[in-house]
């Protein structure tokens, strides 16, 4: 009998509030939303602005990021993506800040604040097989509405901490290809990072064949 078919394996992973505000949703999108959302990624990554390691202190990040509504650079948005090629980035989709909202009504429950969330950039993150994230806040914001976050592809090791510092009491979870990931509330500036991915552990059908994309919907605050 299909595991696959009767979701044993999203039994095994439930969904889980890990500190008040942070909830992991597994598999959330199905296969052929993060198929349709990949193939969304191949469009963004032709340009305007291609995806490109941000220089944090003189050191490129292993990730490679495309930027959408606002281009994020360290530790600033901009319009253009002035580090980059100077391209304006392409605007956020209606229905990526769709998604959002719906992202927020699944974590949080359908609550006023969920249908008011308006997610202005995208940070869509590609991992490599080696590439991984440090220990980091989202604070570049000037909002301190919900950070959505959608992952496709191979699974990660991903970090999850405290508002105070990179150091405990953090936990270490993993997220797969199609599982939701919010954090908003208490749980906003909590230090977090993408330890590791894991080779090779894609489902088919997700529409990656290699790596992983980790998609951030947020709201800037900024006009
Ligand atoms: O890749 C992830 O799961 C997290 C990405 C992240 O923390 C970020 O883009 O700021
Ligand atoms: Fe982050």
């Amino acid at each position: 009998m299909s595991g696959t078919l009767f979701g044993d394996e999203l039994l095994e992973r439930p969904r889980r509030e890990l500190v008040p505000g942070a909830v992991h949703v597994p598999g959330w999108l199905t296969l052929e939303q993060q198929g349709w959302i990949a193939e969304r990624f191949r469009e963004w990554s032709a340009g305007p602005v291609p995806p490109r390691a941000a220089a944090v202190r003189g050191h490129e990040m292993s990730v490679k990021t495309v930027c959408l509504g606002w281009h994020w650079q360290p530790y600033r948005y901009t319009r253009e993506a002035t580090d980059v090629n100077g391209a304006r980035v392409l605007p956020l989709p209606d229905w990526l800040a769709r998604v959002g909202r719906l992202a927020v009504a699944e974590a949080y429950g359908p609550r006023e604040a969920a249908r008011d969330y308006a997610p202005d950039t995208a940070l869509v993150n590609y991992y490599d097989d080696a590439a991984r994230m440090g220990m980091h806040q989202d604070k570049d914001e000037v909002s301190r509405e919900p950070v959505v976050s959608l992952s496709i592809g191979d699974s990660c090791l991903f970090r999850f901490g405290n508002p105070e510092s990179r150091g405990r009491p953090y936990e270490d979870l993993v997220l797969a290809s199609g599982d939701l990931f919010v954090f908003g509330g208490p749980a906003r500036l909590a230090f977090h990072g993408v330890m590791k991915t894991y080779p090779d552990t894609a489902p088919a059908g997700c529409g990656l064949g290699t790596g992983r994309i980790n998609i951030t919907l947020r709201v800037t605050g900024l006009d």
